[in-house]
């Protein structure tokens, strides 16, 4: 009896194997890994990839190879070979899928300071737990109307500080007012001393995120990781007193933040076991800062750089808002969030302006097993890079690629369809889930910008490595409308 079940296992086995082999010849020859070069020893071809950051056109790198090997092709930067799709339908395959191919893939130094148990490295149902919670409340209508008083407030504070005639660096003041927001949002912190100290340590920390991961004292990494604790002992002490006033009161009310929802939640498991620890959830509130913090200010001073070299546009923009100021103030109502969002030259604004120069201007992944995309293999266990300005700026999928055109939208059918080719919000099951509540931002600050004031930007650059930013921080001279 052993004799013939042994004999069974053997034969399975030896099937199993023959399969495998099989079906992998069969997608070898099908397709093949995309061409491509591994440039030099050890640093491959990331000398290349990190100077065309530093030019205006930073998708030449892209654009030298693709025209030597096609849409998709291989490298090998930062430290890592890597398959790197310019192709939208790719793009696509990568961002749809659920985990079970393609993970997020992060530069150590990022692994490190994110933590196992950050939304931006997590997969399967727990990351899809959380993206679904938070998600659902920053596009909640009543978080909108709520968060709509606290950016007014943000814009109030700030513009208030502008002096007749004066320089101010819009890189800066945008900042101020949109990090107020995000720590409104995630966890109702307000003006203060809690807010300044979450402001200097966060700096701190997100100055190690593209660094040497080395984590030595005194290294770039050790400080980072340093102001991290700190950051983690207040963000714990938030949640924690949170927990408590939620215990205390019998009626519970509407969620007002990222921690509410994420307590509530866990409040709500049945089960001990599937609940969110407050270490987890203090962890990932910091960990939902990082997309968070530099991307809506850099949307909004990139803005202002493209209306500030396209006069027509800008002057488009300002009838358009002042027009629905006028209304309002006729109406004598305060601004709801939807009349921000219903402005269509505003939104078109701003699809160009992400379309153009987007911070998150790719997706790193790494793939889990073997995959086959339109006719390109991809071998388990290497990164792919999803280029999403690749995408933008292909006169294949936009005339003119480089020119401020935020008529294109009107012309595309006047809606931000998130299609293949403009994606700059990510897409599939890791779709940004603060996308809404950004656009909400910047409609808001364009509003009392244009209605309020005059400027004049002075001559600056984008500069696109290690991240999009202007290279002076974008000095621009305001004058009030009234004046
Ligand atoms: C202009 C502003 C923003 C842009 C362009 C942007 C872009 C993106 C992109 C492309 C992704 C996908 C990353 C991936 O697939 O690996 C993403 C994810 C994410 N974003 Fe945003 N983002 C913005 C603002 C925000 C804001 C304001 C918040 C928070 C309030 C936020 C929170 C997140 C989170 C938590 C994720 C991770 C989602 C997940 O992996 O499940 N983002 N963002």
């Amino acid at each position: 009896m052993k004799l013939v079940l042994g004999f069974w296992v053997l034969v399975g086995f030896v099937g199993w194997c023959w399969w495998k082999r099989k079906s992998k010849k069969r997608l070898e020859n099908k397709a093949a890994i995309p061409r491509g070069s591994s440039g030099w020893p050890l640093i491959g071809e990331t000398l290349d990839f990190i100077a065309s950051g530093y030019t205006s056109r930073p998708v030449s790198f892209m654009e030298k190879r693709k025209a030597l090997y096609g849409k998709v092709f291989r490298s090998h930067i930062l430290g890592v070979p890597i398959i790197i799709s310019t192709d939208p339908d790719v793009n696509k395959v990568v961002l749809q899928n659920n985990g079970s191919i393609f993970i997020p893939f992060y530069p150590k130094s990022i692994t490190e300071l994110l933590g196992k148990s950050s939304i931006l490295q997590m997969n399967g149902n727990l990351q899809k737990r959380v993206h679904g919670l938070i998600g659902s409340f920053l596009k909640s209508p009543q978080l909108k109307a709520r968060i709509t008083r606290e950016i007014e407030k943000a814009v109030d504070q700030t513009m208030g500080t502008w002096k007749e005639g004066n320089l101010v660096y819009m890189q800066e003041e945008t900042r101020n007012i949109t990090f107020q927001v995000l720590v409104k949002a995630l966890m109702s912190v307000g003006p203060g001393e809690d807010l300044q100290f979450l402001r200097r340590e966060f700096g701190e920390f997100i100055k190690g995120l593209v660094c040497l991961p080395i984590k030595l004292p005194g290294t770039r990494l050790y400080k980072s990781l340093k102001a991290k604790e700190r950051l983690l002992k207040m963000v714990r002490r938030i949640v924690e007193e949170k927990k408590m006033k939620m215990e205390n009161t019998d009626e519970r009310g509407p969620p007002m933040d990222a921690v509410d929802v994420l307590l509530c939640d866990s409040g709500e498991a049945a089960d001990e076991k599937q609940r969110l620890p407050l270490d987890f959830i203090s962890g990932n509130i910091i960990g939902m800062m990082i997309p968070g913090e530099d991307s809506v200010p850099m949307l909004m001073t990139l803005a202002i750089k493209y209306l500030s070299d396209s006069p027509l546009a800008l002057r488009q923009l300002q009838e358009e808002n002042m027009e629905l100021k006028r209304r309002k103030a006729h109406l004598g109502e305060d601004y709801a969030w939807t009349d921000y969002m219903s402005l269509p030259f505003t939104q078109n604004v701003i699809n160009e302006t992400l379309r153009m120069a987007n911070i998150i201007n790719a997706v790193w992944r790494k793939t889990l097993k073997d995959i086959e995309i339109k006719g390109y293999f991809i071998p388990k266990g290497w990164c792919v890079l999803a280029s999403f300005v690749s995408v933008h700026m292909n006169e294949e999928n936009y005339e003119d690629p480089y020119r401020f055109d935020p008529w294109r939208w009107e012309r595309k059918g006047g809606n931000f369809n998130y299609n293949n080719c403009f994606t700059p919000f990510g897409g599939g099951q890791r779709l940004c889930p603060g996308f809404e509540l950004s656009r909400l931002e910047v409609s808001i600050f364009l509003h009392h910008l244009v209605t309020r004031y005059r400027w004049v930007a002075e001559e600056d650059c984008i500069v696109n490595f290690p991240t999009v930013k202007m290279k002076r921080k974008l000095p621009v001279v305001v004058t009030s409308i009234s004046s």
